[in-house]
């Protein structure tokens, strides 16, 4: 994710989401962010607006985005819809719009690393074979070349992409950025599926144990009320992969295996997830149970 717009509702401020967003935007690497107040109509009082204002600056400061200088647009979308009012309208909208291409920088594509893109989704198209699109993380692809389908087994697939497509247009190669679709010779739909990767052969493993610096989020940003004991089970979101984790302090850290991990805590766990998957230490990830995200962490070491 190179860049986010976050929007809150003049009426309500900022709200246990806004948190939650902000420190996940952080966690996968965003540096800068625009705020966009929207439903201005509903709420024309100069002092509170004022107020959302001051507030959205502390809370971006907070998490380590620019407070002072981030651009904060206030209108309303649904009068931009309505075609009502320009003025806090579709002006508006044109400000967001100005304010993302200022603030938040180009960024810098990894082309020089070996090719992964994480699969989003699986086609099957007839005729002509199985696409998986995605968004490419890293490297460069040409057509003809070679690559491995990494997760969910031990054992990668190896296939050929002999068909590339970005934004509908057919080309010789997808570069990091692109948001792609990939022609996998001689592959059946039911052998991909979102969550594995593609990459340049023998560049990437699947490992289902590693160590991970976690941190758990407070209630006030929307986590959890109570903490959790080791064996504890999630969900974990790494790239486009969701799958289910088992969490425990490291084997050998404590002699108080009966330690309590409470929301707030920055500390070191063991990830064991149900199924091997493309890991590398620097990964990112979540974890979310019931539909709320408790945790975020960062692989350190695979085990
Ligand atoms: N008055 C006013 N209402 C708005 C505006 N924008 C959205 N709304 C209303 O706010 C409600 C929520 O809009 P959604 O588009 O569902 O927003 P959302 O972010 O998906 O909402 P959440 O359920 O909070 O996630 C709808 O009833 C919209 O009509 C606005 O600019 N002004």
């Amino acid at each position: 994710m190179d860049g986010a717009i976050i929007v809150v509702a003049a009426s309500d401020g900022q709200m246990p989401q806004t948190r939650e967003h902000l420190l996940l935007a952080r966690q996968v690497g965003v540096q800068r962010i625009v705020v966009f107040v929207n439903k201005v109509d509903a709420l024309e009082d100069a002092e509170m607006l004022e107020l959302v204002e001051m507030e959205m600056r502390e809370l971006l400061s907070t998490y380590g985005f620019d407070g002072d200088e981030t651009p904060i647009v206030m209108g309303s979308a649904l009068c931009a819809l309505e075609g009502r009012r320009p003025e806090i309208g579709e002006q508006k909208i044109s400000e967001l719009l100005d304010a993302v291409d200022t603030w938040i920088p180009t960024p810098q594509r990894d082309l020089d690393k070996p090719f992964l893109m994480a699969i989003e989704d699986v086609f099957s198209i007839p005729g002509r074979g199985t696409v998986a699109t995605g968004r490419v993380e890293r490297g460069i692809l040409k057509r003809g070349e070679e690559v491995e389908l990494v997760g969910y087994e031990d054992v990668p697939i190896k296939t050929i992409v002999t068909g590339l497509e970005t934004f509908k247009k057919e080309l010789d190669s997808a570069q990091a950025g692109d948001n792609s679709g990939l022609l996998l010779r001689g592959i059946k739909r039911d052998q991909v599926r979102r969550g594995m990767v593609v990459v340049k052969p023998g560049t990437t493993k699947a490992h289902n144990k590693f160590l991970a610096s976690l941190y758990v989020l407070t209630k006030e940003e929307g986590g959890r009320h109570t903490g959790f004991h080791g064996n504890y089970r999630p969900q974990m979101f790494l790239r486009t992969s969701d799958i289910p984790v088992t969490i425990d302090l490291p084997e050998g850290s404590t002699d108080d295996s009966h330690k309590m991990i409470m929301p707030g805590d920055n500390l070191e766990v063991q990830c064991t997830i149900f199924k091997p998957m493309a890991v590398d230490p620097g990964q990112r990830f979540n974890l979310r149970e019931g539909g709320r995200t408790v945790a975020t962490g960062l692989v350190t070491r695979i085990l």
